[in-house]
Parts: C-alpha cells; sequence; structure tokens
C-alpha cells in the first residue's frame, strides 16, 4: 500500500513537474517560485493520500452500510427507513461541513504557500537580511502567515468538533430511543429480543459505515481542495514553441534581424518596454548592446532567445522568422552567458559540461575553462574539476567564469552575453575580452551580442547600439559614436572620469 502510495505521488510530482518545465516563461511572472513548489511537494503528497487510502475506504463502507440496509430491510422496513433518515440527517449535516472544510483546506494550502514564499526569500537573502538587521521583521513577516494559518486551523477544528458532536448525539440518542421503545415492545411481545439484537447491531453498522463514508469523503474534499490548482496546472498544454516542430536548417549563419519589434512583459502590460525596434547583425560580427538601467537591454535578449515573444514586430535569424524555426535546434546552437550568474549545484565538470549537445572529453572542458580563464582556480581546489559546488561557495567572478566556460564550449554559432564580465577583475576582463573578440577571426562564422555597462569591454565591437527607454538612440562604432557626442560619448567620459580618479 504505502509503495503504491509513494509511485503515486512520485507519479504526480514528475507530471506535474513536467508541465511547470515546459510552460511559457512568462508563466513564471504570474505564479511564485515558492508556491510551485509548495505545490510540487505537499500538495501532490496530499493528493495521493487520497488515491491510496480514501478511495478505498470509501469502498468497503459503501459495501458494508449497503450490506447492513439489506438486512434491516429484511428484518422490518420501518426499522430501515428509520436507520435511513438517521443517515440522510446525517448527510445532510455533513454537506454543510463538507463545503466549509474544502474552503479551510484551500486556503489551508495558500497560506502555506505564501509562508513558504516569506521563508526561501529569506534564507536566499539572508546575508543582506543580517546586515541590514531585518530579521525580525523578516521574523514578523513569516508570522503573520503562520498565525492566518492558525486561524484557518483552529476553525476547521471547531468545525470538525461540531461534526463529531453532531454524528455521536445522533448516534447515542438513537442506540438509547431504540433500547427504551425497542425493550418497551420486547415487554409486550410484539418484538422479539433477538430482532431488537439485529437491529441495534445493523443500525450501528450502518451508521458506523456512513460515518467512515463521510469522514473519508470529507478528507477527499479537503485534498480536492488543496490539488484544485494541480490539476489547473496539469491541465496546462505545454508551449506552442515545444510542441511544434520547426524548420531546422542545414547550416546556420547567424544573421539575426529586429524588425519593428515591440514588447511588453505579460505582468506588465501598460507598459512598454522595447519599442519598434529596427536593426540586424551580420554573421561574423560582435555587436554590443550599451544603455542605462533598465532599457530593456536584456528584454532584447530574452525576446531572442525566444523566452518572450515579440507584442509586435517580428525577429528573423538568416531569414526565418523565429517562430518558424525548431527552438529546440536554435538553442543548441546558441551560447548564453545570463546576467545572474548562478550555478547548480554539481561538481564544476558537469557545470560546464551542463547541456552541451556535442560529445565532449575532460580535454575539451579543461580547453573552455582556460579560455574562460577558469582553469587555474579550478585546479587550484582539492578535488578540482571534480570539486562539488553550488551558489555559496564560488565568488561571483569564479561563477562568471564557469558560466563563460559553459558557453565557450557549446562553440556555438551565436553567441550572447549579458554582462559577462561584470563580477571579473580588470585583468580577467582583459584576458576574457582578447578571448570573445578571437572568435572573430576563427574559420567558423560566430555571430557575438554583449550587453556591458562597462564600455572597455565593446569597445573593439563591430558595432555599439546604444538603448534609452526602450529605443535604439545611436548605433555606430566606438569611434563614430564618440564622434556624435550622444549618450553613449557621454556615458564613456562618465567611466574615463572615474577611471582618472
Ligand atoms: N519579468 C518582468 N516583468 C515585468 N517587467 C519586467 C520584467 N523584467 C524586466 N522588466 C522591466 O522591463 C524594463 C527593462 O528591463 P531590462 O532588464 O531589459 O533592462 P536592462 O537594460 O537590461 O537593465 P540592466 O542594465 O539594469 O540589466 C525594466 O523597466 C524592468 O523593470
Amino acid at each position: 500500500m504505502f509503495y503504491f502510495r509513494d509511485m503515486q505521488v512520485k507519479r504526480l510530482r514528475e507530471n506535474l513537474y513536467a508541465t511547470i518545465l515546459f510552460q511559457d516563461i512568462s508563466y513564471f511572472d504570474k505564479e511564485k517560485v515558492g508556491t510551485l513548489t509548495s505545490r510540487l511537494a505537499a500538495d501532490c503528497q496530499r493528493l495521493s493520500h487520497v488515491i491510496g487510502n480514501d478511495l478505498q475506504l470509501i469502498l468497503r463502507n459503501t459495501f458494508q452500510g449497503t450490506g447492513a440496509i439489506i438486512n434491516l430491510l429484511a428484518l422490518s422496513w420501518p426499522l430501515a427507513l428509520s436507520a435511513l433518515m438517521i443517515c440522510a440527517v446525517l448527510s445532510a449535516i455533513f454537506l454543510v461541513y463538507g463545503r466549509y472544510q474544502r474552503k479551510a483546506a484551500r486556503l489551508t494550502q495558500d497560506f502555506t504557500a505564501c509562508a513558504n514564499d516569506v521563508a526561501q526569500e529569506t534564507l536566499s537573502l539572508i546575508r543582506i537580511v543580517q546586515v541590514y538587521g531585518t530579521g525580525k521583521e523578516e521574523f514578523e513577516r513569516y508570522n503573520q502567515w503562520l498565525q492566518k494559518l492558525a486561524f484557518i486551523s483552529v476553525r476547521e477544528s471547531v468545525g470538525n468538533g461540531f461534526w463529531n458532536l453532531s454524528f455521536n448525539t445522533l448516534y447515542r440518542s438513537t442506540q438509547i430511543v431504540a433500547v427504551i421503545f425497542g425493550g418497551m415492545s420486547v415487554l409486550s411481545c410484539r418484538v422479539t429480543a433477538e430482532q431488537l439484537t439485529k437491529y441495534v447491531l445493523y443500525c450501528e453498522w450502518l451508521i458506523y459505515a456512513a460515518w467512515r463514508v463521510t469522514n473519508s469523503l470529507s478528507s477527499l474534499l479537503q485534498s480536492i481542495g488543496a490539488s484544485e490548482q494541480i490539476f489547473q496546472l496539469m491541465n496546462l498544454l505545454p508551449c506552442d514553441q515545444f510542441l511544434v516542430k520547426g524548420i531546422k536548417l542545414q547550416r546556420l549563419i547567424g544573421h539575426i534581424q529586429f524588425v519593428n519589434v515591440s514588447f511588453q512583459y505579460p505582468a506588465r502590460s501598460m507598459m512598454p518596454v522595447l519599442d519598434h525596434l529596427n536593426f540586424s547583425v551580420k554573421p561574423n560580427q560582435v555587436i554590443a548592446i550599451v544603455g542605462l538601467s533598465g532599457s530593456g537591454k536584456s528584454t532584447l535578449i530574452n525576446l531572442l532567445l525566444r523566452l518572450y515573444e515579440p507584442s509586435s514586430g517580428q525577429i528573423c535569424i538568416d531569414g526565418i522568422p523565429l517562430k518558424e524555426l525548431d527552438i529546440r535546434w536554435l538553442r543548441q546552437n546558441i551560447g548564453y552567458v545570463s546576467q545572474e550568474h548562478h550555478i547548480f549545484h554539481m561538481d564544476i565538470k558537469s557545470n560546464i559540461k551542463y547541456g552541451c549537445p556535442r560529445n565532449i572529453n575532460q580535454g575539451d572542458v579543461e580547453q573552455a575553462a582556460k579560455l574562460a580563464y577558469a582553469h587555474d582556480f579550478i585546479s587550484s581546489l582539492p578535488n578540482g574539476y571534480e570539486t562539488l559546488v553550488d551558489d555559496n561557495v564560488l565568488s561571483g567572478g569564479q561563477k562568471q567564469r564557469i558560466a563563460i566556460a559553459r558557453a565557450i564550449l557549446r562553440d556555438p554559432v551565436i553567441m550572447i552575453l549579458d554582462e559577462p564580465t561584470s563580477a571579473l577583475d580588470s585583468e580577467s576582463e582583459h584576458y576574457i575580452k582578447e578571448v570573445l573578440y578571437a572568435f572573430k577571426n576563427e574559420s567558423k562564422s560566430r555571430t557575438t551580442i554583449i550587453i556591458a555597462h562597462r564600455l572597455s569591454t565593446v569597445k573593439a565591437a563591430d558595432r555599439i547600439i546604444v538603448m534609452d527607454n526602450g529605443q535604439i538612440i545611436e548605433m555606430g562604432n566606438h569611434e563614430e559614436l564618440i564622434v556624435k557626442n550622444g549618450l553613449y560619448a557621454k556615458l564613456n567620459k562618465f567611466q574615463a572620469d572615474i577611471v582618472v580618479t
């Protein structure tokens, strides 16, 4: 039985996890990660309890109750009717109680998920919480949800108490009435002692069967309340991009075009983030995107990676609209270093090999690490490339170098780097910059897009796109933009002044 139940939990969690993983990325703008992980754990457990326990209890007791009714009917139909009436009253009370319990269960799950969100957020930002001394406030925030949870639990217990009280009062009073009136009937010889004993016994069977069925039903309702969202999630279809088999080109060249692309995030549909962008990147070019914070640089990359769809306009790669290309194939040809340099809880080698579509050996991994200027620090670790790491073990710069090595190892046609050197010291930045620009001189065609705040990283780019408020305001190489004396020249001057002082 337990094995069966564990298998059910496993299968449910697998299905739910797969549904979440193949959702449109904008889904994560609406749902909180804590809520989803709570659904994966507690809700699936609860639902599988229904399948493993409640259903078989309901079935068993329904058979027992039916047997008791048949025996009561054989004994005397007025007696059977009176027993059925008691069961009908019990069912009516249960209907009201069941509805209440279902609502309480949903609230319990929601409050638990909110408490989990706060805990997850606080623990993942524990350093900020400690340095800013906000432990007490965070405790209060968590406690607020726990108090709501406690309030609901108390109400649930009170409801349960009323239900048990109604059941016991009805059942015991039935027994008392049966013994008093049945005893009088036995004395006046209208009923035999055997009939009375049978009545009391079958009545007990029937009422207890009804009680167990309603109790299991109540647990079932609780789980249904808690699991409504699981079913809603599991009913979601995978995102279009994973369903449709798109075009796979014989050879990707890396010619990128943005044609009149506008975009707003689903979570903020009234706020345009990109406004009619038009530009193209030729194969083998290095393009840099610069601009003030919040100007839409990372969003542009999100669209190119097809993590979101443009609200209007079109992105083409090698002349084919992005939507028509096979997304898995396309992403295999892209190397991506994201702004957040988190790494997986795996050994360093697996982190570098992560998602690499080619067959590779230790030599390839080391070569990529050398190019990313990561080999020396990895070799100095006691277990070298086999060292098990997580987000807390390595410095920001070390994690960033592992992310760069991962992108280099894929040997991609399109290399996308969102702030690849933000956490690096000047020496590492210099070497990595050299490597990224050296790609250009290889025989293989490779298009590189770099977003950077440090203008030293982008000076050598073939073209620099300057963004402001979701629009492209300047375009050209470093020298042209300096002559133009616009935003780029201003930013360049600021950074030069900072270096001098
Ligand atoms: N998931 C999201 N949901 C809603 N709005 C978002 C989301 N991500 C970003 N934004 C908003 O979109 C705008 C552009 O953000 P984006 O991250 O593209 O800017 P950026 O130029 O890359 O900034 P930075 O240089 O600081 O990384 C910002 O106003 C931001 O608040």
